[in-house]
């Protein structure tokens, strides 16, 4: 299959990102302070993730040092602007890092990762971690508007909500919660999250490059991007974003689809070679569409663009020039 968006036809624009190659990325680690202790690996080991230590200090361990720095930069200059203006009210928010690309394209697994190296770091021990699918609508309301095999199109979301929530955030409010999504129920759930005024906020989810909309959903000129100080685009070729989420598809047999109360529980008795099929059928009607209609159009907006290879691996880094 050939697919529109390839990083090779579509490159990320040239003049605007500076590219590190893996090696020359790895060699930033030798200089980065706050090698991973035994500590820190068995709390990595701990997330559950299938993460690989070496990738996790040579590659994010340096990626966790640049964020710093921003983040560091950001107070600075909070604190000038404070005295040039006199005293002009600017109390240090949350740093907002918004980190998207494709479904299963390692999204969550980055974010927990950042979040625990960006939390060993002196001045931010406090990093909190939220995804954007509490803000889908909940299945009623896509029922109702026919957009129940659209989850996780622009559309699906309720976006008001979500830049209401990171504009509380990103005014200093002390405690703002949001709606919380399971993906056993497939649906949103009583349950909120709580967000306490950290010292950097990790925003996940498919769309959050996504412009600013127009039509029957618009909210104005506000895009959810915004808010963000710092935004991640993971990318990688297509068809291994498919055969990570078929292999993730077939591993949830064990897991959440054998659970009463999941939504697919008709999945749990699939042979290898039904689940390989359903998956597929899923990957190419729905996430894949999504992907070369939304969201990858979206990935020269970030600040960063991560490109892994088939095994995972970071095989380069595209950094966007201040
Ligand atoms: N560094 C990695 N090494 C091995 N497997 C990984 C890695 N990152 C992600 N995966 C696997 O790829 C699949 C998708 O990752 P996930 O973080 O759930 O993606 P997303 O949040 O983008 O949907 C999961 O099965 C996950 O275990
Ligand atoms: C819940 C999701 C829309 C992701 O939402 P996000 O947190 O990225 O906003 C996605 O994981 C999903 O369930 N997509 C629907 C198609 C599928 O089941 O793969």
């Amino acid at each position: 299959m050939t697919y529109s968006f390839s990083l090779e036809r579509n490159p990320a624009k040239p003049g605007i990102f500076q590219h590190f190659s893996r090696q020359t990325w790895r060699r930033l680690a030798e200089a980065t302070p706050l090698p991973l202790t035994s500590d820190d690996i068995t709390t990595l080991t701990s997330l559950g993730d299938r993460l690989d230590i070496s990738e996790a200090d040579t590659i994010y361990r340096p990626l966790s040092a640049l964020l710093e720095m921003h983040v560091e930069n950001k107070r600075r200059l909070d604190a000038e602007r404070k005295l040039f203006l006199h005293n002009y009210e600017s109390p240090s928010t949350p740093f907002i890092i918004g980190i998207g690309g494709s479904v299963a394209v390692g999204k969550s697994t980055i974010s927990r990762l950042l979040l625990e190296l960006l939390r060993r770091w002196p001045n931010t021990p406090r990093v909190q971690l939220i995804t954007t699918d509490g803000f889908l609508y909940p299945n009623a309301v896509l029922e109702e508007r026919g957009l129940m095999t659209r989850k996780g199109f622009p559309e699906s979301y309720n976006r008001a909500r979500l830049i209401d929530f990171l504009a509380q955030v990103k005014a200093g409010v002390e405690r703002v919660t949001a709606p919380v999504y399971d993906h056993v129920t497939y649906d949103i759930t009583a349950e909120e999250a709580v967000i306490t005024r950290p010292d950097i906020l990790i925003v996940e989810g498919l769309n959050v490059l996504q412009p600013a909309r127009s039509g029957p959903d618009s909210i104005g000129t506000t895009a959810v991007s915004d808010y963000f100080d710092f935004t991640i685009y993971v990318d990688a070729d297509p068809s291994d974003i498919e055969a990570w989420y078929i292999s993730r598809f077939k591993s949830l047999r064990q897991t959440a689809f054998s659970r009463k109360d999941s939504y697919f529980r008709n999945y749990a008795s699939l042979t290898d070679e039904e689940a390989v099929t359903r998956a597929r059928q899923i990957w190419r009607t729905i996430n894949l569409v999504n992907l070369e209609e939304n969201i990858l159009p979206t990935r020269d907006r970030a600040s960063l663009i991560i490109r892994k290879g088939c095994d995972h691996k970071v095989e380069g880094l595209y950094l966007r020039k201040l």
